[in-house]
């Protein structure tokens, strides 16, 4: 087979590769997704070792800590779910949330309208956010309104695309000056390579010194979106992220690694243990 004809027949593959994500996904369900993540035993605040203090612990740190800063916050593949934003909303005066699919969009838009209709009750997150700042718990409602009033857009976003938003025109010039992304490149990537890819494309929609905070899952093979919606992951280790983010140019500035416990594999996703990168691109 000559090499152009080889090419061709790799582009087709891969083409097919990513359609087969794209219906996988045509079955997301965001309140099952927010059901089986984000409400007990995994979104246990009252347990010393739950992953959600973890989670939230490493994002504020991350945000507070002096080097982020600037103007405008990404969140890429944001799904159903604002905790990830929560304490980025207070270092940023513009906040893009972006999603592939509308009906996760529209659960967003669902919460900042504030009509209250939205699937999940987030002020135990918001509480806890308010606390690591040193608030009172009773704050979270001024929180909420912080975080309403510096969302600017909800914006599709495709990770597979070479430049991921239609609209990147809202976007300053030389590009966001923060990334945050939770449990979305492994998520949509067939593959390693597929994964790689979509880390470097994100990366275009970050200027200079700006920064990338990255969770995800390790060791997980599939998740379910839905009732019997079976998503593939491609499963990552520790030294995979950090090739990665080398081959893309990032300098890694924090790696954490918090391995679930057993009562917390409830059959939903295989995960075995989530990781929190914070990463600069030079
Ligand atoms: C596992 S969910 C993560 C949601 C949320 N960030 C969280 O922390 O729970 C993966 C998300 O990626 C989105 N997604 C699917 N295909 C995508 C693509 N090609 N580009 C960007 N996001 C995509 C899905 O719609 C879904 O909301
Ligand atoms: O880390 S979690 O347990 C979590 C949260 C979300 C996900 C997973 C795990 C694993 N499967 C992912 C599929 F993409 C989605 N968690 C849920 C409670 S709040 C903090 C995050």
């Amino acid at each position: 087979m000559d090499r152009d004809v080889k090419k061709e027949k790799e582009g087709n593959e891969r083409e097919k590769d990513i359609e087969a994500m794209v219906a996988c996904y045509q079955g997301f369900d965001p309140v099952a997704y927010l059901q089986y993540n984000y409400t007990p035993p995994r979104a246990d605040f009252d347990r010393p070792d739950s992953i959600v203090p973890w989670k939230l612990g490493c994002l504020h740190r991350a945000f507070t800590e002096g080097d982020v800063g600037g103007k405008v916050l990404v969140d890429v593949g944001s799904g159903p779910t604002i905790y990830q934003v929560l304490s980025g909303c207070e270092v940023f005066d513009t906040l893009f949330l972006t999603d592939f699919l509308e009906v996760n969009r529209q659960e967003l838009r669902r919460w900042l309208g504030g009509e209250g209709c939205s699937s999940l009750d987030w002020t135990p997150y918001l509480q806890h956010v308010c606390k690591l700042e040193g608030r009172s718990p009773s704050a979270w409602s001024e929180k909420a309104a912080r975080l309403r009033s510096v969302v600017s857009d909800i914006l599709p976003i495709d990770v597979h695309r070479s430049s991921p938003l239609q609209s990147s025109a809202k976007l300053p010039g030389a590009g966001a000056d923060c990334l945050v992304s939770c449990f979305c490149l492994e998520s949509v990537s067939p593959d390693l390579t597929f994964f790689n890819r979509a880390l470097g494309h994100i990366g275009g929609l970050l200027r200079p010194g700006g920064h990338l905070l990255l969770i995800g899952a390790l060791g997980e093979s599939y998740y379910m979106g839905g009732r019997g919606v079976r998503i593939p992951v491609v499963p990552l280790d520790e030294a995979q992220v950090c090739a990665s983010l080398k081959a893309c140019g990032y300098t890694l500035v924090r790696l954490e690694v918090y391995t679930l416990p057993q009562d917390m594999r409830v059959g939903v996703d295989d995960v075995t243990g989530v990781f929190f990168v914070k990463a600069r691109k030079p």
